[in-house]
């Protein structure tokens, strides 16, 4: 009998609703008493996630969704100098809209027999804490990112109670962070960190997460050893249940994205050799700028590798240069919202030009794909900094490359780096990458960490299955 409900409050964007979902299903299918209720918080630009929903919702079994009504004064993007800030705004003035959903399904019929044991919230979401912390459920986040980000941010809260100043880009400061093997240096700090209002969100969000009752980690001990070992002998922190990856294997559907297109790429696929293609996608919401473009067209053709090019702009038009799609006739594809599973699971391709976001890097590591490192906004310079120096999982392009300064990588530089990565012949990282493949989805089967950790949350939640 299912009768334990869990609230998941996902923050409204691909890169956190998905792997929410993906969780939703790997807590159904491996506990016959839960059932979920899914949050949907409405931020502007984000409709096609209604899409994702409708299309995703019929395989979710014991899960549903309540749509929490679109805010009057919903905030824009731009009126805060970083993105993270806008989204804890976003978050505060959804509390009290959150808090009269919760308080409904508490005192809802409909749960007759049924018992809410507690609520699953991004960490974005973490100001809600207090919310539920009133109506005596405990909060439970689970973070989309890396086991290195959640040492990243505990440090910053330490740092707070001696510094309470921004971070400076430039200062060539090192910093020594609990979790990390190698000091960090400041330049690959979430860019947020570097401004007033991103820092001040920043630093409320990690001084919020010890009053979770525990976190979850879309990252494995396979991924992560160092990290996720030291989190798991703190005492005097929230509970880490490292229970990565997790993601959603089904190509996701979006309206950027082209059927057609899409059958053409698989189709071409099969017919490349093994590992010759490269892969190349700036997560969902990476649009790149006219001379950014021809930067990357250039590497491509002196390069000579065969690719899948998944290229969206923030021009009209595609920014190509002249006579760049003739000359690669044959040899490269270039799309625009891409099935990135789906290419990454075909075994014809051998590497892929990322921007870092966590959920591109479980997908790749699942699927045995080395990385090159093209951090863009976010946590993703870390997350470059992680897989190239601390887990040795990735070729580096770049490891502080942030978008939004407009500087350009040079073709040159684009080219070396993929013949890097696809340079089959001993390479250390391909074949640190196959390995962590094999262990990943080992660490996901019954028995394996992922699994027990799964496990481990289930019970602190609801109990020793009798
Ligand atoms: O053409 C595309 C582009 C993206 N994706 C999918 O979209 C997701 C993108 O997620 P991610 O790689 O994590 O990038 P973002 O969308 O940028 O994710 C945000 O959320 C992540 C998780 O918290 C953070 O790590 C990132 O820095 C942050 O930007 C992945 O599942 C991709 O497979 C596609 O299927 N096709």
């Amino acid at each position: 009998m299912r009768n334990t409900e869990l609230i998941f409050i996902p923050t409204p964007t691909v890169g956190h609703l998905v792997p929410f979902l993906e969780l939703a299903r790997r807590l159904i299918d491996q506990d016959d008493r839960i059932r979920i209720t899914v949050l949907v918080m409405k931020l502007q630009g984000q409709s096609h996630l209604d899409t994702y929903v409708n299309s995703i919702g019929p395989s979710l079994p014991f899960v549903r969704f309540i749509d929490v009504p679109e805010l009057e004064d919903n905030p824009t993007l731009g009126s805060t100098q970083s993105a993270e800030a806008f989204v804890y705004d976003f978050t505060e003035r959804n509390i009290p809209l959150v808090r009269n959903i919760v308080m409904s399904i508490l005192s809802s019929p409909e749960l007759d027999g049924v018992k809410v044991k507690g609520i699953v919230a991004d960490f974005f979401c973490l100001p809600m804490v207090d919310v539920v912390k009133d109506v005596n459920l405990p909060f439970y986040v689970f973070l989309t990112t890396s086991s290195g980000f959640l040492a990243m941010l505990q440090y910053l809260a330490d740092r707070q109670s001696k510094d309470t100043s921004v971070f400076v880009r430039d200062s060539g400061e090192m910093l020594s962070i609990p979790g990390f093997v190698n000091p960090v240096p400041v330049n690959v700090l979430p860019t947020a960190l570097f401004m007033e209002d991103g820092y001040d969100a920043y630093v409320k969000l990690a001084m919020l997460f010890p009053k979770a009752n525990g976190i979850l980690l879309n990252s494995s001990v396979d991924i992560e050893p160092y990290s996720v070992n030291r989190f798991s002998s703190e005492k005097s922190y929230p509970s880490v249940y490292a229970v990565g990856p997790i993601f959603n294997p089904k190509a996701q559907p979006h309206p950027d994205q082209d059927l057609g297109v899409r059958d053409e790429l698989m189709k071409w696929l099969d017919e490349q050799p093994e590992a010759s293609v490269v892969f190349l996608c700036f997560g969902s919401m990476g649009r790149l700028k006219g001379p950014l473009v021809k930067e990357i067209a250039h590497g491509l053709e002196l390069c000579r590798h065969r690719f899948i090019w998944s290229l969206r702009t923030e021009e009209d038009d595609d920014s190509l240069p002249e006579g760049f799609l003739d000359r690669v006739k044959g040899r490269g594809m270039v799309c625009g919202w891409s099935p990135q599973v789906e290419i990454l699971d075909h075994k014809a391709v051998g590497g892929f030009v990322s921007h870092c976001g966590w959920n591109s890097i479980v997908e790749s590591l699942w699927f045995g794909v080395p990385i090159v490192t093209w951090p863009m906004y976010a946590e993703q310079q870390l997350n470059a900094f992680l897989l190239v120096k601390e887990l040795k999982l990735a070729v580096e392009l770049k490891l502080d490359y942030r978008v939004r300064r407009d500087e350009v990588v040079s073709g040159n530089e684009i080219d070396a780096a993929i013949r890097c990565v696809m340079n089959k012949d001993g390479s250390l990282v391909r074949k640190r990458v196959m390995d962590i493949s094999q262990m990943v989805r080992r660490a996901t089967l019954n028995g394996g960490s992922s699994y027990l950790a799964t496990e481990k949350f289930l019970q602190d939640v609801i109990g020793v299955k009798p």
